[in-house]
């Protein structure tokens, strides 16, 4: 879809909802043109029928230019009242849309943020949907006003006299001719300019995200070099277009409206007129000035209207990106036995990562999976998770295939503490809470699980205390604790632990342990470990490389194959603590 019908779709979307107050709107816009149009008119009246005759008939002077002035106050008091409806309708649509828009990013699959950069992804959320109300503004209220006024005011001028409105009318084909040469003219600085703006976001967005690289490398210099040049870029482009502006269409615009009235006003000194055309000459140069500045203001709004265009379709192009598949059968986690058949899968399906992968994990187990970096542990967790759909073999959890569990039945059924503790920044309560609205005990019971009570209590407001963005507040240790506290909180039968404790000190991941260990047989637990102390006590311990399983067993039989993956990784390790 090319994209003005990407913006035309997302439009009549947004503006569904509010067709009548659209139809009113319209309504009141041909009402105050009509209105406008009607004063040069009263005022031709006026010169004709008193003026020039001089007959000073009071009551019908004051008539026509009492009404002429009414004419006037009306259409102003209409056009506002009008632009506060405007502006509402535009003000809910991009509100309604923002939200939309937020809730289908929230829905996309995992495979979507693999790729996706993150200021853009915001930049689409806030500055595009913004641009898309301008759209409304413009389109709607600009334009269609513009345009309204500009037929209405031609329509009077032809009732007066049609010859001399034919002539006003050669003014659109010249309008038209100016603001195709400077679309032209301007369209590369706009498109650039688009461009240079979501490139800084993007900036912005990765060096904040990454700051204690940037500063550890003492790269500072150089993120503000190339900030600093992507920004002059930008306002090289903006000038181009101000240029573009400045001119060649201001200045060609004010000469066509110039050139006309010196044509019109020709025209009448050919002519031997009679005192009646006087009036028609007013009517005329009043009109003139008003089709003139309607038809300035559609084209100043052009540029504006590239780039909302531009934005309302890649926020179109986003709602289209397809949601990742929600489970919706009539499956329950009950048990929380995993049944992993033949699973393959690779992020891009010519490089598979599980090869052919089967697993039995019965319900209330404690399964600890090792391997090499990048071996496919926590893929496999992913697949568990739903995050990515194996391209062959099938996953089930208590026998039914995972898409036929519903969504909240799965989520609540199975828990996940990740390799990176992400906190929102919100108060400790909401980290674990996580919108479940638990009440204070389980929460607490939580946090005592997880062995991050104490510590919460220390903080100066306790539960209440905001945990700062991403948690900067506290250490990643800490943060891995407040993580398995929300994992725990929410009672899972499948509990996916990433290397949940990699951070955590071996006294407090001791006490860790022992809350894990009391799960032991209620709970299922699979858990991703490089310190293979954590999963000594597992029941089954999976040994994975490149995406096969290469071994199986708990611990001591583990131990007994010689030179095996796990005896060697466990002994390095030995060998690390003893050194
Ligand atoms: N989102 C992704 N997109 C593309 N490839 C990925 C993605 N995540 C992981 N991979 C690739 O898949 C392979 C397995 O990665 P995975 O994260 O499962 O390994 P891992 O065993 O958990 O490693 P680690 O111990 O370092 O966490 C790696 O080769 C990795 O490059």
């Amino acid at each position: 879809m090319s994209e003005r019908k990407q913006a035309i779709s997302l439009l009549n979307k947004a503006a569904l909802p509010e067709r009548r107050h659209l139809w009113l709107g319209l309504f009141w816009l041909i009402s105050a043109a009509l209105l406008e149009a009607a004063g040069p008119l009263l005022g031709k009246a006026f010169i004709d029928q008193h003026l020039l005759p001089r007959v000073l008939n009071w009551p019908e002077i004051f008539m026509l230019l009492g009404g002429g002035l009414a004419c006037g106050w009306a259409a102003s008091l209409i056009r506002y009242m009008q632009l506060l409806r405007l502006a509402g309708v535009a003000m809910r649509s991009v509100k309604r849309l923002r939200e939309q828009v937020y809730s289908h990013v929230l829905a996309l699959p995992m495979a979507y943020f693999d790729k996706a950069i993150t200021g853009q992804l915001v930049s689409r959320v806030t500055n595009d949907t913004e641009s898309v109300k301008a759209l409304y503004v413009q389109v709607l209220f600009v334009m269609l006003d513009s345009l309204i006024v500009v037929l209405g005011t031609l329509s009077a001028m032809a009732w007066l006299n049609w010859r001399l409105m034919l002539m006003v009318l050669i003014l659109i084909p010249a309008v038209v001719l100016i603001v195709w040469l400077y679309q032209r003219w301007s369209a590369p600085s706009v498109t650039k300019a688009r461009q240079l703006r979501s490139d800084i976001n993007a900036q912005m967005a990765e060096s904040i995200a990454g700051m204690s690289v940037v500063q550890a490398t003492n790269s500072e210099q150089r993120f503000a070099g190339r900030f600093q040049s992507t920004n002059n870029s930008l306002y090289a482009a903006r000038m181009a277009e101000l240029r573009a502006n400045a001119w060649l269409l201001r200045p060609a615009l004010d000469f066509l409206n110039v050139a006309l009235l010196a044509t019109v006003i020709w025209v009448f000194g050919k002519q031997s007129f009679s005192g009646l055309e006087i009036g028609v000459l007013y009517a005329f140069v009043s009109y003139i000035a008003r089709v003139v500045e309607p038809l300035i203001q559609i084209t100043m709004q052009f540029s504006q209207i590239q780039q909302a265009v531009v934005s309302a379709a890649r926020v179109n192009v986003l709602l289209g990106e397809k949601q990742a598949i929600n489970g919706d059968g009539q499956g329950q986690v009950s048990q929380g036995a995993v049944h992993f058949k033949d699973v393959a899968f690779g992020y891009d399906a010519r490089l598979p990562v599980l090869h052919d992968l089967s697993l039995t994990i019965p319900a209330g187990s404690f399964y600890g999976i090792v391997g090499h970096t990048g071996s496919g542990k926590s893929t496999l967790l992913s697949l568990l998770l739903r995050f990515y759909t194996p391209q062959a073999g099938q996953i089930e959890i208590d026998g039914f295939p995972l898409l036929e569990i519903g969504d909240a039945a799965f989520r609540s059924g199975v828990g996940l503490v990740p390799q990176d503790p992400f906190l929102l920044a919100s108060s400790a309560r909401d980290n674990i809470d996580m919108g479940r609205k638990l009440s204070q005990e389980e929460i607490e019971t939580a946090a005592k699980a997880a062995n991050v009570h104490e510590l919460i209590l220390s903080l100066e407001n306790g539960y209440d205390t905001d945990m700062g963005e991403s948690g900067t507040r506290l250490s990643t240790g800490q943060k891995q604790l407040i993580a398995i506290a929300r994992a725990l909180a929410g009672k899972p039968r499948i509990l996916l632990l990433d290397e949940a404790t990699s951070h955590i000190d071996s006294e407090t991941e001791q006490i860790v342990q022992q809350a894990l260990s009391r799960l032991h047989g209620k709970v299922t637990m699979i858990s991703i470990a490089h310190r293979l102390s954590t999963i000594r006590d597992a029941d089954q311990i999976i040994v994975l490389n490149h995406g096969h399983i290469a071994e199986k067993g708990n611990h001591d039989e583990l131990m007994q194959i010689e030179r095996g993956i796990y005896q060697r990784l466990y002994l390095l390790q030995q060998l690390d603590a003893g050194v």
